[in-house]
């Protein structure tokens, strides 16, 4: 896989750092998960794949010990607030004097400058920070942020995973680690890009809900089938646009110009009344095949059975039984090899990787009495 032998100190976080630490283990990095002693369970639902170890960093020994574990690996990852790390004598100063070639990521929702580098946030702080939540939602309605997907994951996690890969890269050449100071605001701003440089052009001249791309448009939009499911049309371009009109058995020349936006609203009146008289099933017939740009809305049950997942293969199920979605991109050589096992539980492995960083029994054992390591059997996890 693209990332073997990479090695990643994951210092247990919430939902993004989670995240990225899961995508370097899907594409083949040894991640060991640093959680807290004494917690029963793990709130990181994204472990495919990881180790865990329990270090109490509260102790002067926990903190020596993740020093010497950062000494041997390549890319440690923070999720927490400014200067908790430099208060436990784990800043990158310290770590990277021990290892000039690590990597430091560090994932929060400001950053680690400017008067808010230190608030509490969580995914929708960010995103109205970063401007982006100001676009999202309906005409006339509150904004509203779609999941905790764009900064969490797209800004957050991902955002980290790129920088990660990319001082990776960078250190083959140089020899030399660095720092990555990942801001959820910033990063999910810079997702937002193509809505800041495309104000040029006109696309968002109209407030938020009424323009072509964020539901203002009735030829961009979801509606409500026979069957109270939903199908999706993007029919932008002019040749789409009239096979959707031809799908929806509709004459254009008794219909208004698409791009008139005077007349959106009583488009997607018509619109509307023709998509409530057929099931999604009826319309998934009639579209498939077609370049209307309409698909049906799947739901998390329909999604794994839809005929183009299923021959991609999109989701994959854990030993559990559990549905996934594979990592995504596929590489041709080398793609990531998700691990199926089920998520290890807190201090699953302490034993086995302190015994791969080069401790010895005696001191493991000493650790393990001191309770500055915790070791716990997987059945823990019932
Ligand atoms: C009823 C509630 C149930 C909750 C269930 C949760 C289910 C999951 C839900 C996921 C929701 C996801 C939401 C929508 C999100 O947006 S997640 C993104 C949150 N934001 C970030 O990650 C940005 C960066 N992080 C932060 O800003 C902060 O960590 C935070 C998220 C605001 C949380 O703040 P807070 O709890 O005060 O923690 P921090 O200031 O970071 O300090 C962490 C303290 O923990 C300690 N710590 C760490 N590891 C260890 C260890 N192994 N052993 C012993 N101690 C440990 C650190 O030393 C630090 O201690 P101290 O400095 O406070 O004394």
């Amino acid at each position: 896989m693209a990332l073997a032998g990479v090695r990643v100190i994951e210092l247990a976080g919430l939902a993004p750092a989670p995240f990225c630490g899961m995508i370097l283990a899907d594409f083949g990095a040894k991640v060991i998960r640093v959680d807290r002693t004494k917690f029963a369970t793990a709130v990181d639902t994204q472990a495919r794949g990881k180790q865990s170890v329990a270090i109490n960093l509260k102790s002067t020994e926990g903190v020596a010990l993740l020093r010497k574990l950062c000494v041997q690996s390549d890319v440690v990852l923070e999720p927490y607030r400014k200067g908790v790390m430099e208060k436990l004598g784990l800043g990158p100063k310290e770590l990277l004097k021990e290892n000039p070639c690590l990597i430091y990521a560090r994932l929060t929702g400001y950053g680690q400058s400017g008067p808010y580098a230190t608030a509490a946030g969580h995914d929708i702080n960010y995103l109205a920070i970063s401007g982006l939540l100001s676009r999202l939602g309906r005409s006339g309605e509150k904004p509203y942020a779609p999941l905790n997907l764009l900064a969490d994951f797209a800004g957050g996690g991902l955002t980290c995973a790129l920088g990660i890969v990319l001082a990776l890269l960078e250190r083959t050449r140089s020899g030399k680690g660095q720092v990555i100071d990942t801001s959820m605001v910033e990063g999910a701003a810079y997702v937002g890009s193509f809505i800041w440089k495309s104000r040029r052009i006109g696309l968002w001249d109209h407030p938020k809900g009424e323009n072509m791309l964020d539901s203002g448009a009735p030829f961009y939009d979801t509606y409500q089938t026979s069957d109270g499911k939903y199908m999706a049309v993007g029919a932008i371009e002019p040749q789409f646009y009239r096979q959707l009109l031809k799908g929806l058995e509709l004459d254009d020349k008794e219909l208004p110009e698409q791009m008139s936006v005077s007349d959106w609203p009583e488009l997607r009146r018509i619109f509307t009344k023709c998509f409530a008289s057929k099931t999604q099933e009826d319309w998934s017939r009639i579209f498939d095949g077609t370049d209307a740009c309409v698909t049906p809305v799947l739901s998390f049950e329909q999604v794994s059975s839809h005929p183009h997942n299923q021959e991609r293969a999109s989701f994959i199920k854990d030993s559990s039984g559990e549905e996934s979605p594979r990592p995504a991109p596929v590489l041709s050589r080398t793609p990531a090899e998700p691990c199926l096992a089920s998520d290890p539980v807190i201090g699953e492995h302490t034993v086995e990787v302190l015994e791969e960083y080069g401790f010895t029994s005696a001191e493991i054992n000493q650790m393990l009495a001191a309770g500055v390591v915790e070791c716990n059997a997987v059945k823990a996890k019932l």
